[in-house]
Order: structure tokens, then C-alpha cells, then sequence
């Protein structure tokens, strides 16, 4: 399943028009507020699909039956730029457990890069379910590569989301062929090119220095 929010009606469409827009992006507090806002709405909608058990709560008044969460999900996120978008799901997530992964670009010569994952820490994931969030699908390797080195050091997750806020299409359908049917896919918007560096177009540029700043 792939799930693509611009093409519903809401509030996302804003913030992506906010985090795309090239004057907008430039107050980098309010770059990382929408990626939290878009973290929280969509984390609300992944709500949705999880399982909730009945509990009776005491108020003041009486008694009251309502629900909580059956168990916990695993919060992954791929560092830098997936940070703000991970702090918007765990405001609503507020008991999960979490992981972070650093994936980075090595270049070589010339627009040829490869994906190097170094630091992992995760819990147990076996049979859990793992929501990976990174705001940017470009070629999807960073993604594809965070979720295998969890799977191979940390078990398979009953059911994982992927998401993102910027997908290319040539991302999508490698995350799709990749990672296959157990995985839902949230997507805010699914773009149609990426340039021969590999950042998506129109896109809105590179996520990791809007929201931290430029790095060597
Ligand atoms: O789909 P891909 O082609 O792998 O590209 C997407 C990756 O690029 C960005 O990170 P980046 O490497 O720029 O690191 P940063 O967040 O530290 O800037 C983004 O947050 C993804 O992790
Ligand atoms: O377009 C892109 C591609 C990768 N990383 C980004 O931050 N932006
Ligand atoms: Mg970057």
C-alpha cells in the first residue's frame, strides 16, 4: 500500500507547500517545525492501523472505559535529517521505543555515491512493529540499507511503515520491490525526477542543511 497525502485533502499540503517553498525554507526553525507537524499528522494516521485494547480508567466521578495502544512500535529514523520528523511522531507515539541510524552519501568520482550505514542502535525488533521515517526518498538506498541493518542485527519487524515527506517515484518503487508486501508506504508527495546527483525534483533541496546547516 502506498499512501500519498497530497493527493487528499488537508493540512499536510501546507506544510509541504512551506518546506518546498525556497523563501519560506530559509527560517530553519519553522523547516524543522513543519517536518514535525507533517511527523505528527501522519503518525495520527498510522494510529489508525494499530491495535488498541480496552482498559477501565478511574476519574474522579466513577469509572470509564476506554482504549490503549496494545503494544508499543519502534520508532526508527535516519540521521540528520530525520530528526525533526521523528521528534513529531514521538509527540504522539509518547511511550515508543526508538532507533537511529547513521547513513550517509561516500561520493567517488564524479555523481557516483554509495550509501554507508555506521552507527545502529535499536531494541528488539522481532515481530514488533517499526515505523522507519526519513524525510527525504531519493534513490531510496538510505532507507533500503537502514532497514536491512535492523533486520539483520535486530529481527523482523510483524509489520513495518515506511515514510517520508519527499519521495521520488524511482524511490518508491525501489522500496516497494525491496522491502515488499509486508511494508506500508505514507508518502507526502511522490515527485517525478531525480537530478544525476540524486536529489529529487522539484524536491525542495537537501533536508539534512536546511534543518542543521551546510557540512563539509
Ligand atoms: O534515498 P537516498 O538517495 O538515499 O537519499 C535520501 C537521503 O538523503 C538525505 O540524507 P543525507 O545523506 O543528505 O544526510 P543528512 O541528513 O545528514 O544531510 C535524506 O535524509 C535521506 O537519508
Ligand atoms: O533531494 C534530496 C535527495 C537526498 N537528500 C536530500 O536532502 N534531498
Ligand atoms: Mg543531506
Amino acid at each position: 500500500m502506498v499512501r500519498e497525502f497530497q493527493k487528499e485533502n488537508s493540512i499536510i499540503n501546507t506544510y509541504l507547500n512551506e518546506i518546498r517553498d525556497n523563501t519560506i525554507q530559509k527560517d530553519r526553525m519553522r523547516f524543522r517545525a513543519n517536518l514535525k507537524r507533517i511527523g505528527s499528522l501522519m503518525a495520527y494516521e498510522i494510529s489508525k492501523k494499530l491495535d488498541f485494547s480496552e482498559r477501565e480508567v478511574i476519574t474522579p466521578l466513577g469509572k470509564a472505559s476506554g482504549f490503549d495502544l496494545k503494544s508499543q512500535p519502534i520508532l526508527g529514523t535516519v540521521l540528520r535529517a530525520g530528526l525533526p520528523l521523528h521528534e513529531g511522531f514521538l509527540s504522539v507515539f509518547d511511550k515508543a521505543d526508538n532507533a537511529f541510524i547513521s547513513a550517509y552519501r561516500k561520493h567517488h568520482s564524479g555523481d557516483e555515491f554509495e550509501v554507508e550505514v555506521e552507527y545502529v542502535s535499536c531494541p528488539d525488533i522481532e515481530n514488533r512493529t517499526l515505523i522507519l521515517v526519513d524525510p527525504m526518498l531519493a534513490t531510496g538506498r538510505s532507507m533500503y540499507l537502514s532497514y536491512q541493518s535492523l533486520v539483520k542485527q535486530f529481527g523482523k519487524p510483524a509489520k513495518t511503515y515506511i515514510v517520508s515527506v519527499i519521495a521520488s517515484n524511482e524511490g518508491v518503487e525501489y522500496i516497494k520491490e525491496k522491502i515488499g508486501k509486508n511494508a506500508e508506504l505514507y508518502m507526502g508527495a511522490i515527485d517525478e525526477e531525480l537530478t544525476a546527483q540524486a536529489y529529487i525534483v522539484p524536491g525542495l533541496g537537501d533536508a539534512g542543511d536546511l534543518a542543521y546547516g551546510e557540512k563539509e
